[in-house]
């Protein structure tokens, strides 16, 4: 049984950028996945959300398992996303295994809206089908009663709680009822916004998608969280989350498209293409990002994890 611990603390969620044709630039995203390391990221999440599994095939998929693997060359752990259809999710998780990934989330069922014991025998069949770590992310229709995690965390495979439903209350009961059986995951929308209050409740670890261009942001957040520096966390809070929360909830799917839009924007070599059904970013979407992002530079130094400056 693996006994790697899962990541913690800031997890890295790259794009899978993509040419004029909607193929796959495999080099940008390869670039995307040295961007996030460099900038002192240390576990990358890949082919998830934000990586538009939903729109990706299998012979994509893996090979973004290998183009990472190449990049990545072990120096940080690596997660796939695999769900939707338990079907392919096996598919994706025999691929994840293959390629000796770290790991695996599991996204929500597609479609369907399931019971609690049907959502139970879809986590516990993916969990079970390799003997990778595998982390469960509750969000639209993998909404979870204590009950059933608490049988989920009978499967050994299953070591992390990723939420994205936002009921404090219900994540209170989570955290009280299961402890450390579980590392606590923030993965709601833009999870910055949320993480004041999920720190108090057993999360100290978060998805962030504003790491794949203003990762030196995320990183003065959370140590401020961390340090218990209010004042600094309402500043970058006033700055910068909110203003970028409040473009990100202007339009569906801008849970991908503007975190493309903002990596262009700092001269990353990724085009704001996007596969329906996601759409790309209105122009006055994306000037009001460049301007957020500009007083990000300005205020906040395009600082890399360790104190240099990141190179684009
Ligand atoms: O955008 C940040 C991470 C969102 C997520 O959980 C995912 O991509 O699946």
């Amino acid at each position: 049984m693996q006994t790697r611990e899962i990541p913690r603390g800031i997890l890295g969620f790259p794009v899978t950028p993509m040419n004029d044709d909607l193929s796959i630039d495999y080099v940008a995203f390869q670039r995307n996945v040295e961007f996030l390391i460099e900038n002192g990221l240390e576990s990358v999440f890949i082919a998830c959300g934000a990586g538009e599994l939903h729109a990706i095939d299998n012979e994509e998929y893996e090979q973004l398992i290998i183009k990472a693997k190449e990049v990545v060359n072990g120096r940080v752990p690596i997660y796939t996303g695999v769900g939707g259809n338990i079907t392919a999710a096996l598919q994706q998780t025999k691929l994840s295994a293959k390629h000796q990934v770290d790991g695996y989330l599991i996204l929500p069922p597609y479609l369907i809206e399931p019971s609690q014991d049907g959502i139970y025998e879809y986590v516990k069949t993916i969990a079970e089908s390799t003997e990778l770590n595998a982390i469960v992310y509750q969000r639209d229709n993998c909404t979870l009663t204590v009950d059933t995690l608490k049988k989920l965390a009978e499967i050994p495979q299953l070591k992390g709680f990723k939420d994205g439903v936002g009921n404090i209350e219900v994540n209170v009961e989570f955290t009280q009822a299961l402890g450390d059986r579980f590392v606590w995951i923030n993965g709601m929308p833009l999870a910055e916004v949320t993480m004041p209050t999920y720190v108090h409740i057993g999360y100290d670890t978060y998805s962030s998608a504003i790491s794949n261009y203003i990762p030196y942001v995320s990183k003065q957040y959370f140590e401020a969280l961390q340090n218990g520096d209010k004042q600094k966390v309402s500043e970058i809070y006033e700055d910068i989350i909110f203003p970028i929360h409040n473009i990100r909830r202007q339009k569906k799917g801008y849970a991908v498209s503007l975190i493309k839009a903002g990596m262009q924007i700092v001269g990353l070599p990724v085009s704001t293409n996007v596969r329906p059904p996601i759409a790309p970013v209105e122009p006055e979407h994306y000037e009001a990002l460049k301007a957020i992002i500009a007083k990000a530079e300005e205020k906040y130094g395009n600082l890399k994890g360790d104190g240099s400056y990141v190179s684009n």
